[in-house]
C-alpha cells in the first residue's frame, strides 16, 4: 500500500464523496493541489484555495510522478464512472493514493490495497483484504478474513461478517448484513438493509 508519501493530491470528482475525502485529507495535513470536476465546485470551505480543473485531460499538466490521485467519484448501483476514471488514469501511469480516516480501525494484520478508501469509523479486522479502489464507507464493518474485491462500495453502516468473499465492482447498500462465509459475485448489488444468507451470483441484485 502506498501512503503518506507527501506528494500533493488531486481529487478526481467534486461531489459529496469528494468533500468527505477532502475533510479526511485536510485533517491529516495532506496537500490537495486540485479538484477535477466538469461542474463549478460547490461553495465549501473544504475547497478554499484549491485549484479547480474542469476536465480529466487537465490533470496531465501534472506529471505522474509529481502527484497522487484520489478517486473521489462516489459509486452508486449501476454507475461506472468511478471504474472508468480508475482505468483512464492508471493507463497513463498515475498512482491512486489510499485514504484511511483517522477514526477508522484497521488491523495491522489486514491488507489495504492501492487506492482503497476506509472512511470514518469503519472497522477492518485481522486477515481481511480490501481490494484496489474499494470504498469501505462510514462505520461499515469488514470482519476477519474477508476477501473484498476491487472497486467495491461497502456503504455506510453495513456489516460483512467473517470469511466473506466478494468479486469486483460489488455494491453493498447501507445497513446491509452479509453473514459469514458467503460469496458475492462480481457486479452484484446488495440492496440497503438486506440480510444475505445465501451466495449471490455475478450481476444479481438482491432487495429485502
Ligand atoms: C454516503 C452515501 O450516501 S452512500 C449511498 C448508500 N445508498 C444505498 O445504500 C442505496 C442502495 N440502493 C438500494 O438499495 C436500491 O434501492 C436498489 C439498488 C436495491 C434498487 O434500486 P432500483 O432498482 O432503482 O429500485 P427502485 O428505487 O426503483 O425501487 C423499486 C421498488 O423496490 C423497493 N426497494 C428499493 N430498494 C429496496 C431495498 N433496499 N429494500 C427493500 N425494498 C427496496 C422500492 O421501495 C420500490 O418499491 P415499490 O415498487 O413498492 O415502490
Amino acid at each position: 500500500m502506498k501512503n503518506n508519501t507527501g506528494l500533493p493530491i488531486i481529487l478526481i470528482g467534486g461531489g459529496g464523496h469528494a468533500r468527505v475525502l477532502a475533510d479526511i485529507l485536510l485533517q491529516q495535513d495532506k496537500q490537495i493541489a486540485a479538484v477535477v470536476s466538469p461542474e463549478p465546485l460547490m461553495e465549501s470551505p473544504l475547497f478554499d484555495g484549491i485549484n479547480h480543473l474542469s476536465s480529466d485531460e487537465d490533470v496531465r499538466r501534472y506529471a505522474p510522478d509529481e502527484v497522487l490521485l484520489v478517486n473521489a467519484i462516489g459509486m452508486l448501483p449501476g454507475a461506472d464512472s468511478r471504474k472508468k476514471v480508475c482505468e483512464y488514469f492508471l493507463a497513463q501511469g498515475y498512482t491512486f493514493e489510499s485514504v484511511i480516516a483517522p477514526t477508522a480501525t484497521v488491523s495491522a494484520y489486514a491488507t489495504i490495497k492501492q487506492g482503497a478508501q476506509i472512511m470514518s469509523g469503519a472497522i477492518i479486522q485481522a486477515g481481511a483484504v480490501i481490494g484496489e479502489q474499494t470504498i469501505v464507507n462510514t462505520q461499515a464493518v469488514i470482519e476477519h478474513d474477508c476477501q473484498i474485491g476491487s472497486r467495491n462500495h461497502i456503504a455506510p453502516g453495513s456489516t460483512v461478517c467473517g470469511e466473506v468473499t466478494t468479486g469486483n465492482d460489488v455494491f453493498v447498500g447501507a445497513g446491509a448484513t452479509i453473514i459469514n462465509g458467503m460469496t458475492i459475485g462480481s457486479n452484484a448489488i446488495i440492496g440497503a438493509g438486506t440480510c444475505i444468507t445465501r451466495a449471490v451470483d455475478d450481476g444479481k441484485t438482491v432487495r429485502r
